[in-house]
């Protein structure tokens, strides 16, 4: 594991530049095992889920290579194996393999994913909406194994439960190659699966209506890559930078921005009295006056999100008077941040799952622990803003899905280093 010291208290100042989205990326790859022909990813971001993919990957034997911000994956001699149940458990979205696999093959046979520590994640969804496809889902010790019927996966009429990014994801997967219609309700409506389904239509599948709550599938025989796809930015590592120039900045620049995706994050942020120029494609923060406190509740897309309840936290922290509420409704369980930043000097009470934040403390540098990234993400917007010495000990689930974070910071002017953990 690493652990990442902060030498805090210093004024954040410069451009960052925002990388692709961890949640796109980690769907994109997968899906890519759908096309006949070699793939093209571009704005790829430098985060460990994609060593960790690209490593799932190569037990197929399809390739891989990444240069800069490209990935170019081969999967033109994909082979049905048993893929490693360690590498699979090192991230969530390994289990985007299942639908993927079960399209390409008909057949999968993946381990219970990993991920982050938030509280239950079941995943009844998925197993729903392939079973409507005509799927047999089975836990054989511990492994899931998915067949579809001899004659195919056939195309359905599926109602999710509750909307799931994953689920959905999971779905569009196995479905763009099914015999027929599929009509999937209460989709999640989340950018990233209009990423998904933009990047699968390229490739000759035919999804309608990604972005809404209704998706339509029409089956194809076979996909296959023809142009290369440039992923859309991280709204969650924008939110995350955002918080941060707000905390501490004295005039900082986000670029690659879709400010369209952070509207719900936005419309916060300046309720507290952030001052902003949002541009075409890039945000500029000033330095921030007093700020007010306000009340987060977080909700699927279009609503505020749950990964960014954590970042915000440290800008709550900093407002000048009021009481600050946070209430997590997707991950109410989502608190793990709470304990290491009372180390630091904030003052968070937990009641009945709602985070009740005191403002104006002053923060110190502390030992800490990250236990899922965005409880990392903000026990380092928290060091950045302390004064003295911060260690966040695993740091790794910050660097899982916070692109070239050390240099990020760097850049605008933060003492940051992340080192081996003995
Ligand atoms: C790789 C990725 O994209 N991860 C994101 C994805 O996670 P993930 O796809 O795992 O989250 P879901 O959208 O599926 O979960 C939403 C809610 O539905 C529940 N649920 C979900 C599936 C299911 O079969 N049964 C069920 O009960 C979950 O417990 C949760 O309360 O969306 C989450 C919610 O926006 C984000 O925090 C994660 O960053
Ligand atoms: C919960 C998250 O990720 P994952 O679903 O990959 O665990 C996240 O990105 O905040």
């Amino acid at each position: 594991m690493k652990k990442m010291i902060i030498n805090g208290g210093k004024t954040l100042k410069g451009d960052v530049f925002i990388g692709g989205a961890k949640n796109s990326t980690v769907a994109l790859i997968p899906a890519a095992i759908l096309s006949h022909t070699p793939v093209v990813l571009e704005s790829v971001p430098r985060i460990q889920d994609v060593d960790n993919l690209m490593s799932l990957l190569m037990d197929m034997n399809v390739t891989s290579d990444f240069e800069q911000t490209t990935l170019t994956i081969d999967p033109t001699n994909i082979e049905l194996r048993p893929l490693p149940h360690g590498k699979i458990k090192s991230l969530r979205a390994s289990y985007y393999f299942m639908g993927a696999l079960l399209g390409r093959f008909g057949r999968a046979s993946v381990a219970f994913p990993g991920g982050d520590d938030i509280g239950p994640r079941p995943i009844d969804q998925h197993f729903k909406g392939m079973e409507c496809l005509g799927a047999k889902v089975e836990n054989i010790a511990g492994e899931i194994v998915v067949s579809a019927p001899k004659e195919g996966l056939k195309g359905a009429h599926i109602t999710l439960d509750m909307t799931s990014v994953g689920a959905t994801v999971n779905i569009i997967l196995a479905a763009v190659t099914a015999t027929g219609k599929t009509v999937l309700e209460n989709a999640a409506k989340e950018p990233e699966i209009i990423d998904l389904a933009t990047f699968l239509n390229n490739m000759g599948a035919k999804i309608r209506g990604a972005g809404t709550d209704t998706i339509r599938i029409e089956g194809v025989e076979k996909l296959e890559a023809k142009n290369a796809h440039t992923i859309i930015p991280d709204r969650i590592e924008a939110g995350t930078y955002l918080s941060l120039a707000a905390c501490i900045g004295d005039g900082v620049c986000l670029h690659n921005i879709i400010s369209e995706h952070l509207d719900s994050f936005l419309a916060k942020v300046e309720a507290m009295g952030v001052n902003m120029d949002v541009n075409e494609d890039s945000i500029y923060v000033y330095p921030s006056g007093d700020l007010s406190m306000i009340q987060v509740k977080t909700m699927p897309y279009p609503g505020f999100a749950t990964d960014l309840q954590q970042p915000i936290t440290p800008l709550l922290i900093s407002a000048k008077s009021g009481e600050g509420v946070v209430i997590d409704t997707i991950y109410p369980k989502r608190v793990k941040h709470i304990r290491e930043l009372n180390k630091m000097g904030a003052k968070i009470k937990v009641e009945n799952d709602i985070i009740l934040i005191h403002p104006g403390s002053k923060l110190t540098g502390a030992e800490v622990v990250a236990d899922e990234i965005r409880a990392g993400a903000s026990l380092m917007l928290a060091g950045l803003m302390a004064d003295g010495q911060t260690v966040i000990h695993n740091a790794d689930n910050i660097l899982r899905g916070y692109d070239c974070v050390e240099e990020k910071l760097r850049l605008l002017g933060a003492d940051v280093t992340v080192y081996e953990d003995e």
